[in-house]
């Protein structure tokens, strides 16, 4: 029998073991040969973030680093989107503690990615709007397959990031472009995102996108890794201390705004768009 918590599984061949958790939205595979460990997203249909996806997240992030991963790489099981963000869904017509809940485990998902020491990348195989963004920026490298859309779009939905959500977007995009791109809530193409630097490769399949970031965290095998940790993390120190100062309050904000006649009402007329979309 398998136990959901602990057992690790050879999973295909010898060369990567599937590390078994007890989520199910995530996976964790190892690579034997590298020790680089990917997490894998896959919340069918667009990996949208509801509750559930937003935990596992979290308790993969523990597992890699609980389990001497070298690095960690995130994708999507998903062939054309990597993630779509929050799940509207689970926002819409809807409780405040709900709504609180849902902003608490995306802090939390956002701080446990963007403060680990560890090298962290991204294989965007497919669009990132919002959230989906939110996940890749809070990486230290980000590979992306051709033809895709990502950015934060939320100007464009009428809502406003707070300033942690952005922080990863304006540490590797320049200060002009960035204040451009978030005030219009741009989506920029895979072309575009490489040229802004908002990606740092492109990668012509997901399993190039993989490699890419694998030699990108393959790059620091020959430095201390403590000392590449704490250099890492002294980098991210500003953005994390103002996130922790407004942490609480930010909950009550986004429950606040979420919740008021005017947000629900765009969500709404978001949610049939999308609906509608599927019936064209
Ligand atoms: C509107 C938000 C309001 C308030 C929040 C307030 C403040 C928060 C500030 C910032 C934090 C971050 C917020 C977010 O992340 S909000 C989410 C933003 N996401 C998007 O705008 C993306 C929407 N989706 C798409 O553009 C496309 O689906 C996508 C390009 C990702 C994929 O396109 P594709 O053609 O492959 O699939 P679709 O047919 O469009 O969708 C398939 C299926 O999935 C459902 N879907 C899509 N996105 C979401 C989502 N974000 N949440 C829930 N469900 C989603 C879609 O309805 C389809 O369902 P079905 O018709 O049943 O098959």
């Amino acid at each position: 029998m398998l136990h959901s918590n602990l057992l690790r599984l050879v999973a295909r061949g010898s060369s990567s073991r599937l590390m078994s958790t007890a989520t199910k939205l995530t996976t964790v595979e190892v690579n034997d040969e590298t020790g680089i460990a990917t997490l894998t997203m896959n919340r069918p249909p667009v990996n949208s973030q509801n509750v559930q996806l937003l935990l596992d997240l979290q308790a993969s992030i523990s597992e890699i680093e609980n389990n001497k991963s070298r690095g960690l790489i995130l994708t999507s099981a998903h062939s054309n989107v990597f993630s779509a963000g929050l799940d509207i869904f689970e926002m819409y017509n809807t409780d405040v503690e709900r709504l609180r809940t849902v902003w608490t485990e995306l802090q939390n998902v956002w701080i446990a990615l963007y403060g680990t020491s560890l090298p962290t990348a991204a294989a965007i195989n497919g669009h990132a709007p919002a959230g989906g963004c939110l996940l890749a920026t809070a990486c230290e490298y980000r590979v992306m397959r051709p033809n895709f859309l990502i950015g934060l779009n939320e100007a464009q939905l009428g809502i406003i990031a707070p300033k942690w959500l952005m922080s990863g977007f304006t540490n590797v995009l320049p200060k002009r472009v960035a204040e451009r791109a978030l005030t219009q809530g741009r989506m920029f193409t895979t072309q575009e995102a490489f040229e802004a630097g908002l990606v740092d490769e492109i990668a012509s399949s997901k399993e190039e996108a993989v490699e890419k970031c694998a030699a990108f965290i393959g790059s620091f095998a020959k430095v201390n890794p403590l000392a590449r940790g704490l250099t890492k993390l002294q980098f991210r120190a500003d953005n994390i201390k103002e996130f922790e100062k407004i942490r609480e309050k930010d909950v009550a904000d986004f429950a606040a705004l979420a919740s008021s006649p005017e947000v629900q009402k765009v969500m709404g007329t978001y949610l049939e768009n999308l609906k509608n979309k599927g019936k064209k």
